[in-house]
């Protein structure tokens, strides 16, 4: 059965205000800030990890999300990594990372995790989308959306309505009302 309420478990300010925007009257977003380790594996293994941890810690239902960003030349990396990467980096600085390829495509995933509570197998929901690393254009008032284009515009350059409408948060999120609406009685 679905919630009437999300526990969104997640130290990131940003992600919080986009999935209130984009799940908007759909559900209510609670927010806990629980510092969670990420094991390295797979998308999916890091996420289902941190959304069991979560559900343990919180004794009940909860929603994590994990993003990545891929550099095909790269083979997917730093994919879950990119956190450290631009932390280092910074916004500005993360295009030269691929300074030595010509292939400069990048693919934004986002991955949310939904448990039901300890004990039960947390739910995936996974969107995609693609573009490519660019030296920073925009307010780097999110992550690495300066360096992240789509279609000639870099996620930063774009309103939020704009992004919320094509990001890989946001493809997510259909699937996961998607789900809520299927298991709401
Ligand atoms: O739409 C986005 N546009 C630009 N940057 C973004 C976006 N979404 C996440 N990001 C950044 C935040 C962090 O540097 C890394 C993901 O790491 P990630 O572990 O998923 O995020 P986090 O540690 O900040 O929050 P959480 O407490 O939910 O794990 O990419
Ligand atoms: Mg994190």
């Amino acid at each position: 059965m679905a919630p009437k309420k999300l526990m969104f478990v997640t130290g990131n300010v940003n992600k919080l205000a986009e999935v209130r925007e984009i799940l908007g009257d759909v559900i209510e977003v609670e927010n806990r800030n629980v510092d969670l380790d990420e094991l390295q594996g797979t998308i999916e293994q890091i996420t289902k990890d941190k959304c069991k941890r979560a559900a343990e810690i919180l004794k009940g239902p909860v929603l994590v999300e994990d993003t990545c960003l891929a550099f095909k030349a790269m083979g997917e990396l730093p994919g879950p990594y990119i956190k450290w990467f631009l932390k280092e980096l910074g916004p500005d600085n993360l295009h030269k990372m691929l300074a030595g390829f010509d292939d400069k495509s990048a693919e934004a995933i986002c991955t949310f995790g939904y448990s039901e509570g300890p004990g039960h197998e947390p739910i995936i929901f996974q969107g995609r989308t693609e573009g490519k690393l660019v030296p920073a254009r925009g307010p780097p008032t999110f992550g690495w959306d300066p360096a992240f284009e789509v279609n000639g515009t870099t996620y930063a350059e774009m309103d939020k309505e704009e992004k919320n409408k094509i990001s890989h948060r946001s493809r997510a999120l259909a699937k996961l009302s998607n789900w809520l609406e299927e298991h709401t009685a």
